[in-house]
């Protein structure tokens, strides 16, 4: 099943005088259970399209269709220091005024556990490696059960292994959840794991 569409889609950015085309007419999907790799140089539009799909940003012209919810991973987990690694899962909901049940309580456990912090509920961040936290940022981003995982360079602060471990996990969850995961990454040594690898050039989609 497809969950995100983007059909000819452009996106420009005023720069004093001029317009910069970070997407030029791009067509692009993500499909359920499927693992996405967005590769490019540096201002090729990676974040853009990343942008776009998240509806963060509209395109110039063109359409993106997202079925279901979005769910977010950044390059830094930017998770709150003063509250434990369970609270960073259940704020979203505290915000919103939703009770927080013991069920709700129980569910952020369980997605700990399966990114592989079972037992760090009470921790806070500072008490963290930064793969644990990307793993919490992971976990966080999986709470309102959405079917699109749009991840922006969630390894670039990590070293090799870790890296591999956090990929491993995105493949897991894909897999597992059924998500269309997008990933983001300057990283080719991890290029395996994805079930689909497309390179953006200067705005556009090759490959
Ligand atoms: N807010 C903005 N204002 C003006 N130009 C922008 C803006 N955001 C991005 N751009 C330009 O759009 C193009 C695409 O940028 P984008 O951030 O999508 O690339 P990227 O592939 O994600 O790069 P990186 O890997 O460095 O993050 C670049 O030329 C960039 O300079």
């Amino acid at each position: 099943m497809t969950v995100l569409t983007l059909h000819d889609v452009t996106v420009t950015y005023p720069d004093g005088g001029h317009t910069v085309t970070a997407l030029e007419h791009v067509s692009f999907s993500a499909r359920a259970g499927e693992l996405t790799a967005v590769v490019g140089e540096s201002g090729s539009g990676k974040s853009t399209l990343l942008s776009v799909a998240a509806g963060l940003s509209s395109p110039d012209s063109g359409v993106v269709d997202v079925r279901g919810g979005t769910g977010m991973v950044f390059q830094s987990p930017n998770l709150l220091d003063s509250l434990t690694v369970r609270e960073q899962l259940l704020v979203t909901d505290h915000i919103r005024g939703t009770r927080i049940t013991r069920g709700r309580r129980r569910r952020a456990d369980g997605l700990l556990a399966r990114v592989g912090l079972e037992g760090y509920g009470d921790r806070r961040p500072h008490q963290l490696s930064g793969g644990q936290r990307q793993r919490v940022n992971i976990a966080r981003a999986l709470t309102g059960e959405p079917a699109l995982l749009l991840a922006d360079e969630p390894t670039s602060a990590l070293d090799h292994r870790l890296s591999r471990r956090i990929v491993e996990l995105l493949r897991g969850l894909t897999t597992d959840r059924g998500l269309a995961t997008v990933l983001v990454t300057h990283d080719r040594s991890q290029l395996d794991l994805a079930d689909r690898v497309v390179e953006m050039r200067d705005g556009t989609l090759v490959g």
